[in-house]
């Protein structure tokens, strides 16, 4: 027994311990010569680790470095890449792949090594525990001199673009409060839910005239853009927009068209499923910034919640005059409060969270009404700082038309010269909504003709009628 400890076990173990002796040595070694190497070296470098120190999140830093490697114009330097489907969105997301070098050149000219790389940690102590794999992290190589415009300015760009790139590639949802049920939750009233948000609008497909569209876009733009303006002048980053006009104009697919154009989550509030200003008041915080809050036919909303309480004239009242409006509706919705506060949502709640609450938990939020009856509202919802812009949204007129006919028929004026003319001449005249003459280009897709003398002979109809109304009266 001892011949066999002498011979085999001892030796092993010698061996063993050797090895592990010259993998600490190699470690040391290791560092030693990467001191001398930095201390010679006219280059500098950087370490982004994908943990912080708490090792639970992927640090933002480096899922932003991450984003603006994997940009077009920078990933294709990468000989390996690697592609992974999205936590939520199941969106393919291409990045480069350990161990690959990058070089970029920076807007000022300054070159940059960019390196993926992984190590295990540096333990001397055998452990099995999941912090103790392989750790990934981006590492950015620069000569010494620039060092100051890599601190300052590059990486504050890197971690802009990044944050974009991210921003432009996520999938936005759509959230809808819907009652919780009682039994999963100890909060009582209706909650986000959200699903992805699918909806195909967007402003090229929407027929409306292209100065108004293009003004629309321009404003959302300058919107989106502006966190330094609002940050200057010490507004809070937020819009707000009133979309009226007749049924089938519109107004829900240029709320879908924004969110697209932005790529900002939907927010879609109904309102009277709300319970009182508590539960409306938690569901604004709840939202969160690059979004869009909607309240769909508000007249209808706010009708029936000031019915529901039973107040309604005495809170219109207090708040129809612009002047003092917030202080009275302030009191009104005190005095409601004080009513009965627990089964009331109120107009005064709802200014006070457009006006304050909601935009001190975070900006870039935009929030829309939509309305057939703007006469019906009352002027402090609607005054310009509240609904910012107010957009109408109309009959489908000749450039309207135009767009349709494109979208549906694939069809352009001059291919059926005539026929567009009696139709802009018609549409002059008469009022029809876009859904309703969108409803007549897809009657017979195949027979472009036939739908638009179906079109016409609508029109004429519509014009006929509106004679004998107009005799009538
Ligand atoms: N301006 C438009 N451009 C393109 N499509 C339109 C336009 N207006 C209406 N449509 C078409 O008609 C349908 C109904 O439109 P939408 O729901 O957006 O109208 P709305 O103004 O919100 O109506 P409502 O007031 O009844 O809610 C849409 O699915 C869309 O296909």
């Amino acid at each position: 027994m001892a011949e066999l400890w002498s011979a085999i076990v001892v030796p092993v173990l010698a061996f063993l311990l050797g090895l592990v002796t010259l993998a600490m040595n190699q470690a040391r070694i290791k560092l030693f010569m990467n001191k001398i190497t930095a201390y010679f070296s006219s280059y500098d470098r950087i370490t982004i680790p994908e943990y912080g120190a708490e090792r639970l999140r992927r640090s933002e830093l480096f899922v932003a470095v991450e984003a603006y490697l994997s940009d077009d114009t920078r990933i294709h330097a990468a000989r390996k890449l690697k592609a992974e489907l999205g936590s939520e969105e199941k969106k393919l997301q291409a990045s480069i792949d350990d161990d690959q070098e990058i070089i970029v050149t920076s807007d000022a000219g300054v070159t940059l090594w960019w390196y993926a790389e992984t190590e295990f940690p540096k333990s001397n102590v055998m452990s099995f525990s999941p912090g103790d794999e392989k750790r990934r992290f981006y590492r950015v190589i620069f000569h010494k001199s620039n060092r100051k415009y890599v601190l300052d300015t590059y990486l504050p760009e890197v971690i802009k673009k990044g944050r974009a790139a991210i921003a432009e590639n996520r999938q936005h949802r759509l959230f809808t409060n819907i009652p919780r049920s009682r039994s999963s939750s100890y909060v009582e009233g209706t909650c986000w839910t959200p699903v992805a948000f699918q909806h195909p609008a967007s402003f090229e497909k929407l027929a409306m005239d292209p100065r108004e569209k293009k003004a629309i876009m321009d404003d959302l733009n300058d919107f989106k853009e502006g966190k330094g303006y609002y940050d200057q002048v010490g507004k809070a980053w937020k819009r707000g927009y009133l979309l009226f006009g007749p049924p089938g104009t519109g107004k829900s697919t240029m709320v879908a068209a924004m969110a697209n154009h932005l790529k900002y989550d939907v927010y879609d509030l109904e309102l009277t499923a709300v319970k009182n200003n508590t539960e409306l008041r938690r569901l604004f915080v709840e939202t969160k910034g690059k979004s869009i809050i909607v309240i769909e036919d508000i007249d209808r909303s706010l009708d029936l919640t000031v019915k529901r309480s039973g107040k309604k004239k005495k809170a219109n009242k207090e708040s129809s005059s612009e002047s003092d409006s917030m202080t009275l509706l302030r009191k009104a919705d005190d005095k409601l409060k004080d009513d009965d506060s627990s089964t009331k949502v109120t107009l005064s709640g709802l200014l006070n969270f457009i006006d304050g609450l909601w935009s001190a938990c975070g900006g870039e939020r935009i929030i829309i009404f939509t309305t057939n009856n703007k006469d019906k509202l009352d002027p402090a919802l609607i005054r310009r700082g509240r609904m910012d812009k107010h957009i109408e949204m109309s009959y489908c007129r000749y450039e309207a038309f135009k767009v349709l006919a494109t979208n549906y028929l694939k069809i352009e004026e001059h291919q059926f010269f005539e026929l567009f003319g009696e139709i802009q001449q018609l549409l002059e005249k008469v009022d029809m909504s876009p859904a309703d003459v969108a409803e007549h280009l897809i009657t017979n897709k195949k027979d472009t003709d036939a739908c638009l003398q179906g079109l016409l002979a609508a029109l004429y109809i519509v014009k006929e009628k509106a004679k004998t109304v107009e005799a009538a009266q």
